[in-house]
């Protein structure tokens, strides 16, 4: 099929190449004509295993093309996504000024029948937008092409994207029941197909059911982090390891074990803006999602936590400390930093006059850009951030070591080597990567998340 995907971003492109890798000609368009050019000289404008393979297998064979011509498009496409960014407006709810733009453009261009696809993560009721913006542009034309709107809203996340696309747990789709909603339907069946050989992958629901579905999914998986980051908190004050009970907890199947990692607060792109958007949905319309505003709360301490640890170990005046954080990204396999607890424990020891150290094993140049922006106004603050070119680099001198995100790297170092380049023997761990009986073992002082020390 002529798929055109309009937002090269990390769901758009990922889209693009996994459509391509099923046979189908992608046209991928996008603004920003930098990730364009790039994309057009082989380079990928972003960090996910395996895209830079595929995006050249599909190029090779002429299946993938990108352009900054909306145009050229608009005219490609029988299926036409918006996958272009939704974030945050001032009050919480989604802004949706790119995906109205994005529709706006398709109705100014489109040539015949359309199906629009928002894969975008969207409000309840934005499909109708999109159908209203494109009927005007119409209208303004006077013209008149049939299309239809569907709600397909993407579940890949980030660092496992290319497997979570070709091998999803399900491809979630609404259409209308008029005539073009029929056809729009046929046809997302047969580009699905390919990901769908076991018959039990596509779930078809009316519009609006599918876009809450991407809210209530993600709300959901938030809520069962702060469940566990709370109880962590508490697991440490009355002498329980968490990490025993997310076993004993997780091997119940209503309950199941993944996802139920405590740690230093979930970021990323979704997880924040999703559980803010859904929650302005509900204010809107009386109903409020109290147990979402509670997440959220819990969410945004928990990134302070490994600060008071640190403070409640060292002083609240960090002055005479230097620290090396291992981990910038919001998760393992990314480059994202956005929302990344990182950069709040980051400003936070700053702040308090520590020198700090970073590594990561693929987020330096994102880290670099971030901390330019963040720090902007804090010279001060800036000169004493230091980027290494390898962990035990950062090490070196450090009066302690923080590891904020869980790369395999940082899983199993050489820790007598980390302890002699350590001035103090001394961690600090968000995501529990360490058995605190071991490093009692090798006597160093190991602060984790809702652990004891005591052997296990
Ligand atoms: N990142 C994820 O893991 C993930 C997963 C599922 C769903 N989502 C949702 O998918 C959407 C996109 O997220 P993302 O992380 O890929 O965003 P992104 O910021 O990485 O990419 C968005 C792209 O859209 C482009 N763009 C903006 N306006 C445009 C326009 N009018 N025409 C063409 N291009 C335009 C931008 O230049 C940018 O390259 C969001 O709604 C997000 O919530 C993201
Ligand atoms: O047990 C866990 C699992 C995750 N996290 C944190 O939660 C955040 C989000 O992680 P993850 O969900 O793996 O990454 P995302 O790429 O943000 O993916 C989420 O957001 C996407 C965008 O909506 C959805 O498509 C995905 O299904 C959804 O998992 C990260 O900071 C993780 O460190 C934990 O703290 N504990």
């Amino acid at each position: 099929m002529k798929i055109t995907i309009i937002g090269t971003g990390y769901v758009g492109l990922v889209t693009g190449a996994c459509l391509a890798e099923t046979g189908n000609s992608v046209f991928c368009i996008d603004v920003a004509a930098h990730k364009i050019d790039l994309l057009n000289n082989g380079g990928v404008p972003i960090y996910e295993p395996g895209l830079q393979e595929m995006l050249e297998r599909n190029r090779a064979a002429g299946r993938i093309h990108f352009s900054t011509d909306l145009a050229a498009g608009a005219a490609h496409g029988d299926i036409l996504f918006i996958a272009v960014g939704t974030p945050p407006d001032e009050d919480g709810s989604a802004d949706l000024q790119y995906v109205l733009a994005a529709a706006r453009n398709i109705g100014q261009h489109m040539n015949g029948f359309k199906v629009i696809v928002n894969k975008s993560t969207v409000p309840v009721g934005t499909a109708q937008r999109v159908q209203h913006a494109i009927a005007a542009e119409l209208a303004e034309r006077a013209v008149a092409h049939p299309f239809s709107v569907v709600s397909n809203p993407e579940f890949l996340k980030e660092g496992a994207a290319l497997d979570d696309f070709m091998r999803p747990d399900r491809i979630v789709f609404g259409c209308d029941k008029d005539q073009n909603g029929v056809r729009a339907a046929g046809m997302m069946k047969s580009l699905y197909a390919p990901f769908n050989r076991d018959h039990e992958r596509l779930l078809q629901m009316d519009v609006r059911s599918a876009e809450m579905t991407k809210y209530a999914a993600n709300a959901m998986l938030a809520t069962r982090i702060s469940f566990m980051n709370e109880l962590a908190n508490l697991a440490e004050c009355i002498g329980v390891d968490i990490d025993a009970v997310r076993a004993g907890i997780g091997a119940d199947p209503r309950i199941g074990k993944h996802f139920l990692y405590a740690g230093c607060g979930y970021g990323g792109s979704c997880f924040p803006k999703d559980v803010q958007a859904l929650m302005r949905t509900a204010s809107e319309h009386d109903q409020p999602l109290r147990i979402l505003s509670a997440v959220e709360a819990v969410n945004d301490a928990q990134k302070q936590v490994l600060e008071q640890k640190i403070v409640a170990r060292l002083g609240a005046d960090l002055s005479a400390f230097r620290f090396a954080v291992w981990g910038l990204a919001f998760k393992p396999d990314t480059d994202d930093m956005r929302e990344a607890p990182s950069r709040v424990l980051i400003a936070a020891l700053l702040a308090r006059g520590a020198k700090v150290t970073v590594y990561d094993p693929i987020a330096m140049d994102e880290a670099r850009r971030v901390f330019a922006l963040d720090l902007q106004a804090e010279p001060t603050a800036s000169a004493r951030l230091s980027f290494a070119a390898e962990p035990m680099q950062a090490v070196e001198g450090a009066d302690a070591l923080v590891v904020v995100t869980e790369w395999n790297a940082f899983k199993s170092p050489d820790f007598q080597l980390l302890r002699a380049q350590l001035k103090t023997p001394l961690i600090f761990d968000g995501r529990n990567l360490y058995e605190p009986a071991a490093m009692n073992a090798l006597e160093i002082e190991y602060h984790a998340i809702g652990r004891t020390d005591e052997p296990l």
